[in-house]
């Protein structure tokens, strides 16, 4: 079935090399012959480097570093690199996708042991590095994660000593930023210690970062319990785990917080990994992820105290997921901000009910708890995508101050230091 890489560097499948006369590549599949195994050609290069491909009717099969991919040929057509087609300079695509016949084929295929050549009917000639195909393949890809992740309960949290990083390493050095973000992108959650308990010194943290992002809220904002707007983070009240901004399109990507002041007792903070949680549910009954991830809904935010007139709706399901490898990057849990159910079946919503109980059991187990007392000079940074925060009623005069951060941004800013986010 496979031309091995003795054809391949003849650059034709194996029983089109060797048997002369049947023509072109173009051939309709019908009418291509399936070598037999006394057809096959053989080589003695190890199987993980070899080079195996098949063309059929409307894609290309590839077999390469123990990787099975199949293309489309409007797509190998489309991300071609070649200098017509991309600009390698700004990065982008040049050829006009629309101008690409849908039936395309190409008429000629050949493979030596780095690149994959392909001749277009118009004479166009493409070149794929077999590495990058491996790399940008739909198969390639659903093998790997998007963001590798340390998912924890309180338990594995401690155990890995998580150390803070120094307020002027992380300002000062790139080592220091790289180890907080590596940090945040591995647990969700970063602290930042020795910093002055300022406001405009925590903006100078979070603009380390990112851009911070403006909302409702203000830019950075100070908070405490003064009901100065109609949300019950502004009481002295409980406040059990929840996201933030649920009720926005995209919900904010990051919190910060730094407690500037608190003279009285309790408001310790409640941090939570809402994947580990998730992941739970999907190990105890996948059907009740599936289903958190499928149904959506509506969260909603109706302000009307003093001047802050505001009424903000979000609408997605509790559980966001990428759909080529089940991979969770979102998730949209506050019982507080959820709208009434209006997007949902009766029979559905019942069942929505049993899988919303199964997660909220999960998150609630003490051992997925992690309490830390915020004391000031001490920033705490949370993927609000992703750890679930929530706090301890308290007594006497507590002042937060913090911000939201633009997700993109903190993500643009690990990747140019080299890490995976
Ligand atoms: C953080 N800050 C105090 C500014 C706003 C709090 C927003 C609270 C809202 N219920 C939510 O979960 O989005
Ligand atoms: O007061 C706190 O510690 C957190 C309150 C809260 O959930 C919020 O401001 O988003
Ligand atoms: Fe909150």
């Amino acid at each position: 079935m496979w031309c091995r890489r003795l054809a391949c560097l003849l650059g034709l499948p194996c029983w089109q090399s060797r048997r002369a006369g049947h023509g072109s590549l173009g051939l309709p599949h019908s009418t291509r012959i399936v070598p037999t195994a006394a057809a096959r050609c053989h080589h003695t290069a190890p199987e993980s480097l070899s080079c195996a491909w098949q063309l059929h009717g409307d894609h290309l099969e590839l077999r390469y570093a123990n990787t099975l991919m199949r293309f489309d040929f409007v797509w190998l057509r489309d991300h071609c690199r070649s200098a017509s087609c991309y600009n390698a300079k700004t990065n982008q695509r040049s050829l006009d996708t629309a101008s690409v016949d849908l039936g395309i084929k190409p008429k000629a295929v050949r493979v030596d042991e780095t690149t994959l050549f392909l001749t277009w009917p118009d004479g166009h000639v493409t070149r794929y590095g077999l590495e990058w195909l491996v790399k940008n393949s739909y198969e390639g890809q659903k093998q790997r994660v998007m963001h590798p992740r340390i998912l924890w309960n309180a338990e594995i949290y401690r155990q890995a000593q998580v150390p803070s990083v120094d307020c002027r390493s992380f300002l000062e050095t790139d080592e220091g930023l790289k180890e907080f973000l590596q940090n945040f992108l591995l647990y969700g959650i970063a602290f930042v210690e020795n910093v002055t308990p300022t406001k405009e010194d925590t903006q100078i943290l979070a603009e380390r970062i990112s851009l911070i992002r403006e909302t409702i809220y203000g830019r950075m904002w100070y908070f405490t319990s003064d009901f100065s707007r109609g949300d019950t983070a502004y009481t002295k009240l409980a406040l059990d785990r929840h996201t933030d901004t649920t009720y926005f399109q995209e919900p904010c990507g990051i919190q910060v917080f730094h407690c500037l002041k608190h003279e009285g007792t309790g408001g310790r903070t409640l941090l939570v990994d809402g994947f580990y949680a998730a992941e739970q549910v999907l190990r105890q009954a996948p059907d009740q992820f599936e289903l958190l991830s499928k149904v959506p809904l509506k969260h909603e935010y109706v302000e009307n105290v003093g001047d802050c007139h505001n009424h903000m709706i979000g609408v997605g399901p509790v559980l966001n997921v990428y759909p080529w490898n089940n991979e969770l990057y979102l998730i949209r849990y506050n019982n507080y901000d959820r709208a009434v159910i209006n997007t949902v079946p009766y029979d559905v919503v019942h069942r929505w009910y049993t899988a919303h109980r199964t997660l909220t059991a999960e998150l609630r187990r003490p051992e997925n708890e992690l309490w830390v007392k915020l004391k000031p000079g001490k920033a705490l940074f949370i993927d609000n995508w992703r750890v679930l925060h929530g706090r301890e009623a308290f007594t006497g005069y507590r002042q937060l101050c913090g911000c939201y951060l633009t997700r993109d941004d903190v993500l643009n800013t690990a990747r140019l230091l080299g890490l995976q986010a």
